[in-house]
């Protein structure tokens, strides 16, 4: 496993973010541009490569980052690389359905779509800089997704994305070819990981969403990891929250 650190979210520069996990490799880069997908397409386009390079290598890249949406690169990297069909399938875990747009939006936050994108929306923005192919809807899995805005859940009920329970998500849940295993650790219940940016109750325990993880590994099929550490700035350091969660985060993960 290959440990790739890109301390960004979204277009800020994150340097001191808490990972759970020393680095391989950091990718940074100077973010020039009028608007937040010119700035980002730079960054994006050397991840893609590094993971492509990575896979090619006969290494999973684990893709550690402030946000989802980073996941685009992580993504068209992989189905670079991938010399089968090129039909990545996607096992995502996060609180959230990242299936907003910006039509629908009302936090107007960008975060809030990366999964929607990968499944062929407005691929102008990002996909078509990189190469990206949209997901087919019937191989993604969105695991727990307990906090859904209303566009949300009418775009998941008439979309073949499925959505499951933590506890739920069997080998038979894992949809078929090389598989991208993103995890939002906003997916853990907020009580537990203490700084996160959009804690959301209710949710299962890092422990719980660890064996879920496993779940997913034991089927020999995943390609390439994303994991967001989506926490505050200013929780971070070698005593702060960010440093805390990290460290409960490397305990119950096999990384
Ligand atoms: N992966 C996340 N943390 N997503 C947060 C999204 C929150 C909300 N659905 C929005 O679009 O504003």
């Amino acid at each position: 496993m290959t440990r790739i650190l890109v301390p960004y979210h979204l277009d800020e520069h994150r340097p001191g973010l808490d990972v759970p996990y020393e680095p391989a490799v950091t990718i940074s880069r100077d973010l020039a541009g009028d608007d937040v997908w010119e700035r980002v397409a730079p960054l994006y386009a050397d991840v893609a490569d590094a993971v492509a390079g990575d896979i090619r290598a006969g290494a999973v890249p684990l893709v550690m980052s402030g946000d989802c949406m980073v996941s685009q690169a992580v993504v068209a990297g992989l189905q670079r690389a991938d010399d089968g069909d090129g039909s990545a399938s996607v096992v995502w875990f996060d609180a959230h359905g990242d299936v907003q747009t910006l039509e629908t939006t009302t936090s107007g936050y960008l975060g809030g779509m990366p999964l929607r994108m990968l499944a062929g929306y407005r691929p102008e923005l990002v996909a078509d800089g990189l190469g990206l192919r949209p997901v087919p809807e019937d191989r993604i899995v969105l695991v727990d997704g307990r906090d859904l805005d209303p566009p949300e859940r009418d775009y998941l009920a008439a979309s073949e994305i499925r959505q499951v329970f933590t506890a739920e998500l069997d080998a038979d849940a894992i949809p078929p070819g090389p598989v991208y295993l993103h995890i939002d650790l906003d997916v853990v219940d907020g009580a537990e990981l203490p700084g996160l940016l959009f804690p959301t109750p209710g949710g299962p325990s890092l422990s719980e969403v660890g064996q879920a993880v496993r779940r997913v590994l034991d089927s020999g099929r995943v390609a390439a990891i994303g994991l967001g550490c989506t926490w505050h700035e200013g929780v971070e350091g070698d005593d702060g929250v960010g440093a805390a969660a990290a460290d409960a985060v490397r305990r119950a993960f096999p990384f």
